[in-house]
């Protein structure tokens, strides 16, 4: 076993009070590497030192933030194959989607470089004779950053990159069970140049490392992704503390994919199969409804059926696998629980859901679609984030719309049709914060904003040149040149 990953705070690497397991979730006999756990007190010296550093920070120049970020990205990008093969290896999505996800990383860190060197800032006259008015941006402060395992690098970037471009200090807490992807890139951050106290590095549980921050008063900010019950906790948190800490919450979906009589089945299929199954359904944009008219219902089902028993489920890192392994126990018996709570609700197991045997003992399921779902089910309504797809049968558009915004959740929402008026209601009248024609419900780019409505996401938009909204505050000045 090689060396004990260790956490960085204050410009060093220190061992942790307790180490953690990276386990591959191909392969369980392989350990990826073990991490070091930090208990409060560790956090509260990272906290200690995002402080210290922050006063020469948020005055930083833009040159000097363009240049971290910078070289942050051009790293990234040229590790992008090995850093994916480790990404897939903890996570279990497959090789290619392991090193798209670090590419888009890269992307990320790319594009808040750029964002560094952009004035902002507006100045104008005062309603009052003679004086004059500047709004202006400055850093809130130290920024807690609390992580899930889903998108173990992508997700960490773009909370990291905003944070630092907008001159914040960073306390980085990734989830417990893929630190090896958060750990790269905060090696790969630790040489950017930046100063010590900047950028700190936090690994451990949520419970004691999260909670510590969450409780902290200097921590003046959390950002947050991962799931609703988690995301409700930190709001009352952060409300309840002196002083109150600013927050950002992106949680779950339960997207829906409407599928219309005009679609084009093969573009509706491939929607509904990247949608509903890539990643392993363990997407909080995946496509878990797929609701369908009247017309195309059989039809689709059946060209999605025959899709989704061709897909290749095996080992994330092999040639070939088209869908890894579940990441962990914990999750596949949550998946599997569905499975079971779906058929005595009334639903139909149409295709898959069976545990599969491969080489080498890991987590793996069968894509598992479920037809005759009503939306008023628990498989419907609440998020399973597995492979796991309900079709539900619409009369016609104005029912299937009806359906769609049926949910507590409002993340994505996607339609496939060849109908221009369609599509244009469709984008109107959705209840969710994205909305795809033609697209699966998944898959987002990386310079516009990300987040949603209803119970999916709180606060600002993450990504593209809105993440401002969130890592700055408004200050407006008044003068009175005498
Ligand atoms: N919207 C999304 O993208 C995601 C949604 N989910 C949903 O959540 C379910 C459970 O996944 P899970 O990983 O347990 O999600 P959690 O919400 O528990 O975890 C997300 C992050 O929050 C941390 N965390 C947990 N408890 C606290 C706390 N009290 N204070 C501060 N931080 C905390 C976790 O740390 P630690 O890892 O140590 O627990 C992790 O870093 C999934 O099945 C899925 O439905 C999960 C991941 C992403
Ligand atoms: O669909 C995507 O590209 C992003 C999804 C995401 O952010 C998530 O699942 O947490």
């Amino acid at each position: 076993m090689n060396a004990i990953l260790k956490n960085y705070i204050a410009g060093d690497w220190v061992e942790g009070p307790g180490i953690s397991r990276n386990i591959n979730p191909s392969n369980t006999n392989d350990i990826v590497g073990e991490y070091a756990k930090a208990d409060p007190a560790q956090t509260q010296k990272a906290i200690a030192a995002a402080k210290a550093a922050f006063p020469a920070w948020s005055r930083s120049t833009p040159q000097e933030r363009f240049d971290a970020l910078n070289r942050v990205s051009i790293e990234i990008l040229a590790r992008k194959e090995e850093l994916g093969r480790l990404l897939a290896r903890e996570e279990g999505k497959t090789l290619p989607e392991g090193i798209g996800e670090v590419a888009r990383a890269g992307q990320i860190f790319a594009f808040f470089a750029g964002e560094a060197l952009r004035l902002t800032g507006e100045k104008g006259a005062s309603v009052r004779p003679g004086l004059e008015v500047e709004i202006t941006r400055e850093a809130v402060g130290i920024v807690g950053l609390i992580t899930p395992w889903n998108f173990p690098i992508a997700i960490p970037a773009w909370k990291i990159a905003p944070a630092l471009c907008y001159g914040n200090t960073v306390v980085f807490k990734p989830a417990e069970i893929v630190p090896g992807s958060a750990h790269a890139l905060s090696e790969i951050i630790a040489r950017s140049g930046l100063p010590a106290g900047v950028f700190n590095l936090v690994m451990g549980s949520g419970s004691v490392v999260g909670q510590t921050m969450l409780e902290h008063p200097d921590v003046a900010a959390i950002s947050f992704t991962g799931s609703v019950g988690t995301g409700r906790r930190i709001a009352q948190t952060c409300v309840a503390s002196t002083p109150m800490k600013k927050f950002q919450l992106e949680m779950g979906g339960k997207n829906p994919l409407v599928v219309l009589d005009d679609a084009d089945v093969k573009v509706a299929v491939e929607a509904a199969v990247n949608g509903a199954f890539f990643s392993t359904g363990q997407r909080c944009t995946a496509s878990s409804r797929l609701i369908v008219t009247e017309g195309i219902h059989d039809r689709f089902v059946e060209a999605l059926t025959e899709r989704v028993k061709g897909l290749v489920v095996d080992d994330a890192l092999k040639a070939g696998t088209q869908m890894g392994p579940v990441v962990d126990q914990t999750q596949l018996d949550q998946d599997l629980r569905y499975l079971q709570i779906g058929k005595e609700e009334g639903a139909r197991l149409h295709w898959g859901g069976e545990m599969l045997n491969r080489e080498t003992p890991g987590f793996y399921m069968q894509p598992a679609i479920f037809t005759g779902a009503a939306n008023a089910m628990r498989i419907a309504r609440e998020e399973i984030f597995g492979p796991v797809a309900c079709v539900i049968r619409a009369k016609d558009y104005d029912e299937a719309l009806a359906l769609a915004n049926d949910t507590e959740f409002g993340l994505a929402a996607g339609i496939c049709t060849t109908s221009l008026k369609y599509a244009s209601h469709f984008k109107r009248n959705s209840e969710a914060g994205m909305v795809m024609v033609n697209l699966p419900t998944a898959g987002v780019d990386y310079h516009v904003p990300f987040g949603g409505r209803k119970g999916s996401s709180y606060g600002a938009r993450e990504q593209g040149a809105y993440a401002r909204e969130f890592y700055t505050i408004v200050k407006t000045a008044y003068i009175n040149p005498v």
